[in-house]
């Protein structure tokens, strides 16, 4: 068994080597035993360089702690806990002052010991911290025409902020936990493409989209929707369902909310002068392609089915020969606006010939593709288009294909729907046929 000696001798040995200012004291502040730390903070702060008394020591600086030691009824505990005092005044104040910590534990009814330590840099760091915290605080709540939400790892609303209110009209209720297409017109998005946002935010650092927004009370308004991931975060995110690794409900995302339907006018003509056909205000061929394209590449990275619709018009140079070519013009307008009603926002509608339509439906499967392209053909069997006084009959035939691991890409999801499309005109026309799957 150690003697007491070297006991004392293992203790004198830690106070010296402690990372922190030790001083063991009387209860009137005698020092009885002092580490070099401890010495070089009191030093500067003792008059004439005298530490022999703690409380005479910090008089300048701390003169409560005598009272505060007296007053300390119990038999041992702690007197103060992390006492901050500032020792020196700082050329611009408390802000740049040097900070000392202390902290006093009465040990038994003859014995004090005092943790100091220099803590100007900790201080530092936790005002910047509160000044970047008002500084982001003021910007979340001051803005007025963005709403800020922070969004977790799959996409569901994290933190609300007065903002939303403003831009969308949602209740803090209303919004939290829920994903962020609650902001989003009930076709203008899919569970698949909220998270595919969030992966081509994680890919690009960014990923912006403009569109249709919902307002709490259901109008609409055009808005911009710019998805950040939060830099934070230690590894990126892996936005899928339920169970994957990444998934938190930690902060995740910035979702800033935008309302710019002052500038969707010039937006808009631009889109329409480059993405849309000129007859019938619908995606053109180009536009249709480029589409197709990111939508078959989100399909490749998380699986998912994805299926194209070829519509024709019947007999259609026949309405030119009798009606003439305005009352074709008409008809083929009159069937653009039933494909953009009858389909989802989701879903790309391109006028991709004469009079051939293409319907790029995401998250789409085969049979629910020919289902809404049987609903789409008898609506158009349905309606007559009247030009000049006159009622114009037309039909449409259409060919179904599903993206399948047998199908290298768009070009050939497009000749598989165009072989079915050929079938149901062959088969007698007004009719859906559809690809048997590869
Ligand atoms: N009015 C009008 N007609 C167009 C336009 N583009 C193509 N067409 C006409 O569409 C007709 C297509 O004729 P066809 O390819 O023979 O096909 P169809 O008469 O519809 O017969 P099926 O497809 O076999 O049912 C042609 O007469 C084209 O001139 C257009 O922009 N406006």
């Amino acid at each position: 068994m150690p003697d007491l000696a070297d006991e004392y001798e293992a203790l004198i040995q830690f106070m010296y080597m402690a990372p922190v200012g030790l001083v063991q004291a009387s209860m009137d502040g005698e020092i009885v035993m002092i580490n070099p730390i401890s010495a070089q903070l009191l030093m500067p702060l003792s008059r004439g360089g005298d530490l022999s008394n703690l409380f005479a020591a910090l008089e300048g600086v701390a003169p409560q702690l005598r009272a505060l030691t007296a007053s300390f009824a119990a038999s041992h505990g702690m007197v103060c806990d992390g006492l901050r005092i500032p020792i020196t005044a700082g050329a611009r104040g408390l802000s740049d002052a040097q900070m000392l910590s202390i902290s006093l534990l009465k040990l038994d009814e003859t014995r004090l010991m005092a943790v100091l330590g220099d803590i100007t840099q900790q201080v530092r760091r936790e005002r910047l911290l509160r000044q970047n915290e008002a500084w982001l605080n003021a910007i979340f709540t001051g803005v007025t025409d963005y709403a800020l939400v922070s969004l977790d790892a799959r996409g569901c609303i994290d933190d609300w902020n007065p903002s939303i209110g403003r831009v969308t009209g949602f209740a803090r209720e209303a919004v939290l936990g829920r994903p962020y297409s609650i902001f989003y017109p009930e076709d203008a998005t899919t569970p698949e493409r909220l998270l595919d946002r969030l992966r081509e935010a994680d890919a690009n650092g960014w990923s912006l989209d403009d569109g249709w927004r919902l307002r709490a009370d259901g109008s609409r308004f055009w808005g911009s929707a710019l998805i950040a991931p939060l830099r934070e975060r230690e590894e990126p995110h892996v936005p899928a369902s339920a169970g994957r690794p990444g998934d938190t409900d930690e902060p995740a995302y910035c979702l800033v909310l935008r309302d710019i339907s002052d500038k969707r006018e010039a937006c808009e003509q631009q889109r329409q002068a480059n993405d849309c056909d000129h007859l019938t205000g619908i995606a053109n061929r180009r536009s249709f392609f480029e589409a197709a394209e990111l939508e078959l590449m989100r399909a490749r990275q998380s699986p998912r089915p994805l299926s194209m619709i070829l519509f024709d018009a019947d007999h259609f140079k026949l309405i030119n020969d009798r009606h003439g070519h305005h009352a074709g013009d008409a008809v083929l307008r009159h069937l653009a606006a039933l494909l953009t009603a009858n389909f989802r926002q989701v879903d790309v509608v391109a006028r991709v010939g004469g009079e051939e339509f293409a319907v790029l439906l995401p998250s789409t499967g085969l049979h629910g593709a020919v289902r809404v392209a049987n609903r789409l053909r008898q609506a158009v069997e349905a309606q007559t288009v009247e030009v000049d006084g006159v009622e114009i009959h037309c039909t449409v035939s259409g060919g179904v294909a599903t993206m399948a691991a047998g199908l290298s890409g768009l070009d050939a999801l497009m000749k598989c729907a165009d072989q079915a499309l050929y079938a149901a005109k062959a088969a007698g026309r007004n009719r859906i046929e559809s690809a048997a799957p590869a």
